[in-house]
Parts: structure tokens; sequence; C-alpha cells
């Protein structure tokens, strides 16, 4: 049902639509309970007091006996009728009078679950087996039981069920006369009915009943307000009745737990037995005489129904029907992380508490279904994201299609995907109180599991006043612009000294013991003694603990698994090789270009991305492959630097950045023992990843790492960035380039240290 009116209520003629639907389900309802035929045949005469009588269509009274107001049958007396309803119509009067209680605070609802849910978040879970009550809804009495409920029904609320041809009527504002008695199974009187709870309640426009679920008062409006005029007389929640007012329920919570003395005598058949002892002079106050509703369905249809489309077209946004432990199964087990999983409930349900994923994944457990999304550390392989930002479009999924081909740098001609992730400025509803806005969901185009995306601030000095388009427009150089983002660094099979290949371990596992591996052995071999970052001996373990945190010193060469070994991507010892699974943002900064934030919290230890660029040579002669194409010569002593600053003038005239990264600068030959002879330069100018927006630090919180994967030659290792203390959420990522300073300007630093050294190189 819902479903049907979140689409229908897309349509312009909802309401319309609505009324006919109502109309339609009525008119169903009146026939398979018999009322349309007798209605037709009705006609009204006006006594003389007002009341107002009911003649067949020949003119002659209808049977004096009482007849059921949802099947019409006959009854001679309460007690036929009582029984006829506790036996039949059990479940049309759960909407006229079942109602809970909280048993720990008394607040009322009508809905089960939404007590459970009520219990659970304001008491806690283990109040849940004892604290239902039973409420009456019609005069908001409690009760231990259901049976005890359905005596105080048939006892107190008899004359409710029946379609009586004369009926009192009801004087406005004034509740329909009871005889009032102490009887023992009326608990307490509910004194906080209407305490505001934070949940909504709906109210029935026609009696005043309120109902914790949109569903359940449109049930009570069938059976109540459909039927037969007896029952709307039902007095309005806020006319409670309140009987034994000085007993106050929470005092005894305790013993309630067991039935008291009272109770005890009152057995489930007790319904039955207390029915019949039931005395019989319900007197009928005849000087006010109700329409029946046989007479009323057609007229009373037209406002009843506008009452009801009225309600449900206002209310269907904010009320659906809560999940069943099936529901979120289904859901839970299919989804491929905590943020669909939310998203696919809330499209279906509304919004639902925060942690319903801790449920999801509780029962997913329990029946056995493996998942891993509940865990703290776990990524999205398809890069959904929790971000609230009003800017932030939907997750897009990534595509299957690494890096293929290379277009001239430069080209304006994207692929379809990157036109996919790329937005200008009529995506995004321009607000200057917005902190930022979001010009690209992944720089990446789906190739990084987690999409990198690429953000402005709009209070950065730079572009104070203008627009996200306008700022796209007037940039040369855009984050996704002139290189190719790639995910592995490129480099020449030849390259690699076949002498110094990383062989594969010997472990047979799955994952790698420490103990066993051949990888830690190698490095015990070379580094004996060492102690990890917090003091303790390397001996023996791997250089990432079990969180995959790095725990060996900076300077000191890491030792992966490689693809020669049999062990899995989840191996304790292959850490940089799982690739970027950190939420990062590249931004633009007031005088550095662009750089790179944490979107998250990094804790420190945390791999965060590897330098990926073109490993180009230092060959023996001096000759370097150059990405422009050009020969720069380079001898082994001494100029090395010269001519990559060289280089770097070059780059910084065309682009005003350089993207080399210099592998020979981070080793440190105290430390680290070479075993090639062959210097490498990592060049990210043309094929890169988001490394190459991370700007230098004379303080930084990102250290540089050599991580040997295919070769032993630390010179052609990779280059890990790890988190070196703990990053706040929006932080700038940095590390130190450990370029040496030349002669001349250089390139000032913006770092904005206390220790900053003023150059960058
Ligand atoms: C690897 S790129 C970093 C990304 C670069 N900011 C961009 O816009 O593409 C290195 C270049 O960034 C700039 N840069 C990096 N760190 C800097 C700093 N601390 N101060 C000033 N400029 C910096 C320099 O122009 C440098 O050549």
């Amino acid at each position: 049902m819902p479903q049907i009116l979140a689409e229908v209520s897309k349509n312009p003629d909802v309401g319309e639509f609505l009324l006919k639907l109502i109309s339609s389900e009525r008119e169903k309802l009146s026939h398979v309970w018999g009322f349309g035929t007798d209605s037709s045949n009705q006609m009204h005469s006006e006594n003389q007091d007002g009341s107002v009588m009911v003649l067949r269509e020949d003119g002659t009274h209808p049977s004096p006996g009482l007849k059921c107001k949802i099947c019409s049958q006959e009854f001679s007396d309460d007690q036929g009728l009582g029984l006829h309803w506790t036996e039949v119509h059990k479940k049309e009067v759960r909407w006229l009078f079942r109602g809970y209680s909280c048993a720990v605070c008394m607040d009322s609802f009508t809905n089960r679950r939404v007590l459970e849910r009520h219990v659970q978040e304001k008491h806690g879970a283990q109040y849940l087996q004892y604290s239902t009550l039973l409420r009456c809804i019609s005069c908001n009495s409690n009760f231990l039981n259901t049976d005890l409920l359905w005596q105080h029904i048939v006892s107190d609320h008899s004359r409710d069920f029946s379609l009586l041809d004369h009926v009192p009527r009801r004087p406005r504002g004034q509740s329909i006369k009871r005889t009032e008695r102490a009887s023992d199974e009326l608990l307490y009187d509910n004194h906080n009915l209407g305490k505001d709870d934070g949940l909504q309640k709906f109210t029935c426009r026609l009696c005043g009943m309120m109902f914790d679920l949109l569903p359940d008062l449109g049930h009570h409006h069938q059976v109540a307000h459909t039927n037969s005029g007896t029952v709307s007389d039902i007095p309005s929640g806020r006319e409670k009745y309140q009987f034994n007012r000085g007993r106050h329920y929470y005092s005894a919570f305790k013993k309630s737990l067991r039935p008291s003395g009272s109770l005890k005598k009152r057995t489930s058949s007790g319904v039955e037995k207390h029915f019949k002892a039931q005395s019989l002079d319900l007197s009928m106050d005849t000087s006010h005489i109700v329409e029946s509703e046989t007479t009323t369905l057609g007229r009373l249809l037209d406002f009843q129904c506008s009452d009801v489309a009225l309600t449900l077209f206002s209310k269907i946004q904010k009320t659906r029907p809560h999940p069943s432990n099936l529901d979120i199964l289904s859901i839970a087990r299919s989804v491929c992380c905590k943020t669909s999983l939310r998203a696919a409930l809330k499209a279906k349900y509304g919004i639902l508490p925060d942690n319903i994923f801790v449920k999801a994944a509780k029962l997913c457990s329990d029946v056995g279904i493996q998942i891993d999304w509940h865990q703290e550390e776990f990524f999205c392989p398809k890069g959904c994201k929790s971000r609230s930002s009003s800017n932030s479009l939907l997750p897009l999924q990534p595509t299957q299609v690494d890096f293929v081909m290379s277009p001239p740098i430069g080209d304006e001609i994207w692929g379809m995907d990157e036109y996919h992730y790329v937005l200008d400025s009529e995506h995004f509803g321009w607000n200057l109180k917005n902190e930022m806005v979001i010009v690209c969901e992944d720089v990446s185009f789906g190739r990084e599991k987690v999409p990198v995306v690429c953000a402005i601030d709009v209070d950065a000095k730079e572009f104070p006043y203008m627009k996200p388009g306008e700022i796209l427009q007037s940039e040369n150089s855009l984050p996704w612009q002139g290189f190719h983002y790639v995910t592995k660094r490129l480099m020449d099979s030849s390259l690699v000294d076949s002498e110094n290949t990383m062989v594969g371990c010997a472990c047979s596992h799955a994952h790698c013991s420490p103990e066993e591996c051949d990888h830690v052995s190698l490095f015990d071999s070379i580094y004996e003694n060492l102690v990890d970052l917090h003091g303790v001996p390397m001996r023996g373990r791997f250089a990432y603990d079990e969180n995959s945190k790095v725990i060996l010193q900076e300077g000191y060469p890491i030792y992966e698994c490689n693809s020669s070994c049999t062990c899995d991507a989840s191996c304790q010892n292959k850490v940089l090789q799982r690739g970027l699974l950190v939420k990062l943002e590249v931004f633009r900064t007031e005088n550095k270009g662009w750089a790179v934030r944490a979107a998250e919290p990094i804790p420190q230890g945390t791999f965060v991305c590897e330098y990926i660029g073109e490993v180009l040579k230092m060959k023996d002669d001096g000759a370097i492959r150059h990405v422009e194409r050009l020969e720069i010569y380079w001898n082994f002593s001494g100029a090395f630097h010269k001519l990559i600053r060289k280089l770097l003038d070059l780059r910084e005239a065309k682009s005003g950045s350089s993207y080399l990264f210099e592998i020979t600068s981070q080793i440190d030959r105290e430390r680290v023992q070479t075993t090639g002879t062959t210097a490498y330069v990592i060049d990210a100018t043309r094929y890169g990843n988001v490394s190459r927006f991370i700007n230098h630090s004379c303080s930084p919180n990102l250290s540089t790492r050599l991580v040997s994967v295919e070769s032993k030659d630390c010179q052609l290792a990779h280059i890990g960035l790890f988190a070196n203390q703990d990053i706040l959420m929006g932080e700038e990522l940095a590390y130190d380039y450990g370029q040496k300073l030349l002669p001349g300007d250089g390139c000032p630093c913006h770092c904005g240290a206390k220790n900053c050294r003023g150059r960058v190189y």
C-alpha cells in the first residue's frame, strides 16, 4: 500500500485518486459485510424528539434484535453478540480496542513493534520481555494480558459491537454513558497519554483516537467508521476514563511481572464466564438516536473519504511499515556495504535507526551468511559513500575498465564514463552557504576501489565569488585532465633485473604466517636486532600488524609477498598491493595548487596510497628516458639532482607543478642495503594516481616507505605513503618530498609548518 501510494503521490491528481480508491474499497466492504443491501432498502424517519428511526422500504420498523455491526447477524442479547465477536471478529476488534502501554514509563502505543522499539531505545532491551501491557484504546485502561483486555471489552464496551436500530445519539463533546465500576482486572490508568515520545501519532479525525502508524489508523477507520455509527461514539483518547487514578503502575512494576492475586483468579476461559455473568441491563438512552451506519454509507462517504485521503496524502512520506527480520535479512544478504543497506532500507521503510546495520549483520550471522561490511574498517568495494552533504550525488558505479588506451595528453574528448563522473554547475544547486562543491565524483573514473572526489571549497580565497561552472572553465589544469589515471605503476619489464627478482614464499596457506614466511626470514637475515615503532623486536614479524598498520620503522624496506606466493590478497603481508582503500578528496588550495585531504579519519600506520607513475631508468651511461622526449643526461656521481632540477624547471614552466618522485632520495643508505646500482625516478606527469596531487610539507603527516614486491632492489621498490600520525577528516595530506635544495630560487614552500625550510626544492 505505501509503495502504491508513494507512486501515486507523484501524480497531481492523487487526492481524487485516493478518494476513488477509498470509496471503492468502502463499497466493496459494505457489500461483503452486507450493509449495501440494507442501506439501499432503508430510509429514515425523524422522530419528534429529533431522533432518527430507521424504516424499511415498505415503511415498517425493523426487528428490535441486536445486529452485529460487522456482519449484521442478529442476536437476542449482548451476551450472544459479545461471544460472537470474541469468536468471529477478534481481528476487527483490535483496531477498536487493542493498544499497548510501556510498563516502564506508561507511554501508550497502538503498535506492538513501535512499543518494542520504544522500550529498546528508551529503557534497554532487558526490559523487552516485561514491558508490554495491553491497553484499551477506547478508555485507556491497562491489562496484563489479552484475556483480561477481552473481559474488559466485553463487559464495558459490548454495546459498541451492535448495529442497533435505535442507538443513543451522543451529544457533541459528551462521552457515551457507561457503567463505572472498580473492576479487578482494571489495573492502572494511563496517566501520561499523549506524552511526547518523539514518535508521531496519527489521530483519527472522527473519534480522536491516536495511532502509531498510519496503516493502523487506516484499519481502525475501516472498522470503526465505515461500518457503524455506533463505534464512532467511542470516546477519544483525550476523553479517557480515570479509573484507579491513585495507583501508579511503575511502583508495582516488579510485582506485576507475576499476576496479582485478583488477576490469578481469572483464567482465559474467564472471558465467557465473565460475559455470562454480565448484567444485560444496558439501559438505552432513547432520547437521542444516531443514524445507523447503514443509512449513512452514501452520505458520509465524501467527507470521511476526503479526511482519510488528506491524512494519507499529508503523512504518506512520514510513515512506512517497519521491516521484519526477514525483510532486513533479504536486503542485508545482497548489499555491498552498510551505506547501501541503509539506503535500501530507507527507500522501502523510511528512516530507521542508524545502527540497524548491527541487527542486519546479526541476522546474517544467525543464518550463516558471511558478510564483512559491518566491520569498522570495511571499505565498500563499489565505493558507496555515506556522505550526507546535499551537494553529494548518489554513489556512482565504478567502471570495470581500467586504463586501456592512451589518448594524447590534453585531449578534450572524454569517454562516456568520464562525462558521467564529471559534473557541471547545473547538477548542483549553487548556494554560497554551502561549504564545498563537488566538481567531480571520482577523478579516477571508477578505477580505484574508493572514489576520489574532487571538491572546491567555496570560501577558498581564490574563488570567492565564482560559481563552480566558472571555476571549471577558468582552470587550465583540472585534476582529471592532462594525465591518465592508473592504479598500477608503468614499468617496462626489461627494467626488472632478473638477478634481483623477489621469489615467492613457501607458505602453503591463503594467509602467510610470520613464523614461516620467507619474506620475514629474508628481512630478519638482513636487518638483525631491529625493533618496531614501539621498541618491540621485529624478528619473526611482518612489517604490518594484524590490522594492516605499518609497524616497521621509517627508512627500512618492506618485503611484501608477491604474485609468486600462494597466499591471496588478504594476506597480512600484502598491504600496498591492495591499493587505495582510504577515502580521499582532491581540493584546491590557496597557494599550492591542487592538494589531497582525508575524506575520513585515517589512523596512524594506515597505508594511504602508492606513488604511481612511469618508472624511468637512469641508465649506466648516464641517460634517462624522458617523458618530454628530451634526452637528458645524467651521470650517477653527481649531476643527478641538477638534471632532475632541470626537468622540474621545465615542468614547472609548463604546468606549474612537478610530478617526479626520486626513489633514490628516499633511500637511507645507512639503513638500506641496496643490491641494484641503477637509479629510477617515478614520473606521474602523464600517468599517475591521486598521489600526484599530494603536496610537500616540512612537517608531514605521511611517511614514505620503500615496499619491495617484484624486486629485491630497493631502487625499484614501490613507494608507499602511510599515515605517520592519526589524521583527522578534512586534514590535508602531505609528505616530505625530501629533495635537496639547489642554488637558485627553487620552489617556495607554503606548507605553513613551524619548522618550514622555506623551499620545496
Ligand atoms: C606533486 S605536485 C603536487 C600537486 C600540485 N599542487 C598540483 O596542483 O598538481 C608538486 C607540485 O606542487 C606544488 N607544491 C607542492 N608542495 C608545495 C608546497 N609545500 N608549497 C608550495 N608548492 C607546493 C609545487 O608546484 C610542486 O611542484
